[in-house]
């Protein structure tokens, strides 16, 4: 089921103040039986960002979700969000029906939503449509759409209303390559109309090229949170020579005040400083090092989580 919020705020949630578009203080969900899914989450996510809410299966994404969306009683703590007729939301894929064309269908789907005026329905699913680039396949029956092109649809069907904040859940979970693709690109130039976009994903490399925040869950747990450049950041870039004469590369490079240096078969790294990589290669050269390759390397999202939790994470996509 898509969840399009057209009401009023649930108790509990009101527009956050200042700069971010939601702000949880606290949350915390514990399902009968005593399961904690999330547990005192804090979450700022700035306006205009597209913030990757990235975790593991079961990690606490979803219920945290159908928080914010009103849809699930936190157990205690405190949300925001901004005013609840400007979310646009996926949770779930929305039943379209197959024999009905992408428009009759996003028509039938707002026929559902009492407040959404009459009278302007059909102008809306046009915009709609055209947002989601699939104006030229309005006419086409649901059926006989690819899947990015129904994920795009389901986008569609969270944006028939003008929207501040769109919050999408796994939405790239179960497409081809292709439908991946338009997904990812589709949430880009939405962000970039100045929509601010929550999107739940298992995929670090996915939240990394889509994102420009992101909050990284582990067992109903926030483990770290900020744009993708610090969470990268934090660690040094290395230098790293591939060459037959390692050990000799290691002394060079320890000589020339680099630290942190790791030899490892043909292979040596070290942090970089403040070194340039094109004098360190000539260095290396002159002092008789054969370099059969010279990289610098920047810490990944991924290589981040791993340290931050021990534990290795899904990183296809
Ligand atoms: N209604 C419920 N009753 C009891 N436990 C639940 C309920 N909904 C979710 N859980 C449990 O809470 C934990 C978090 O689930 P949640 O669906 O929020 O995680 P998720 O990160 O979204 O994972 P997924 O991507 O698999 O949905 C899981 O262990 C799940 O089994």
């Amino acid at each position: 089921m898509s969840v399009t919020l057209e009401a009023g705020a649930p108790s509990g949630a009101s527009p956050p103040a200042g700069g971010d578009a939601i702000v949880t203080d606290g949350l915390t969900k514990r399902f009968k039986g005593g399961q904690v899914a999330v547990d005192s989450l804090d979450l700022a996510v700035p306006r205009g960002s597209v913030y990757g809410f990235l975790g593991p299966n079961g990690s606490g994404k979803t219920t945290t979700i159908r928080m914010l969306l009103g849809l699930v009683t936190p157990t205690s703590g405190s949300y925001t969000v901004v005013p609840l007729p400007r979310v646009g939301a996926l949770v779930e894929g929305p039943a379209f029906y197959p024999y009905l064309s992408g428009e009759a269908n996003l028509l039938r789907y707002d026929a559902a939503d009492p407040t959404a005026p009459r009278r302007t329905a059909r102008a809306r699913v046009a915009a709609a449509l055209d947002r989601v680039g699939l104006s030229a396949a309005a006419a086409k029956r649901y059926r006989h759409y690819s899947l990015g092109m129904r994920q795009r649809l389901a986008i569609a069907a969270a944006l028939l209303g003008p929207r501040e904040l769109l919050i999408l859940d796994e939405p790239t979970n179960g497409l081809d390559p292709q439908g991946t693709r338009e997904v990812r690109s589709l949430v880009k130039e939405i962000a970039a109309d100045g929509t601010t976009v929550f999107v739940s994903s298992h995929l670090l490399a996915e939240v990394e090229h889509m994102c420009t925040h992101a909050a990284i869950m582990r067992a109903g747990r926030l483990v770290a949170q900020g744009t993708i450049a610090s969470l990268s950041g934090g660690r040094a870039p290395r230098i790293r020579v591939e060459t037959p004469d390692a050990a000799d590369a290691a002394r060079v490079l320890r000589g020339l005040g680099l630290s942190a240096v790791v030899l490892d078969g043909v292979e040596v790294s070290a942090e970089l400083g403040g070194h340039a990589p094109e004098r360190l290669n000539a260095s290396l050269v002159e002092a008789g090092v054969a370099v059969r390759g010279l990289s610098v390397v920047r810490p990944s999202l991924e290589e981040v989580f791993v340290g931050l939790t021990g534990e290795g994470f899904d990183v296809e996509g």
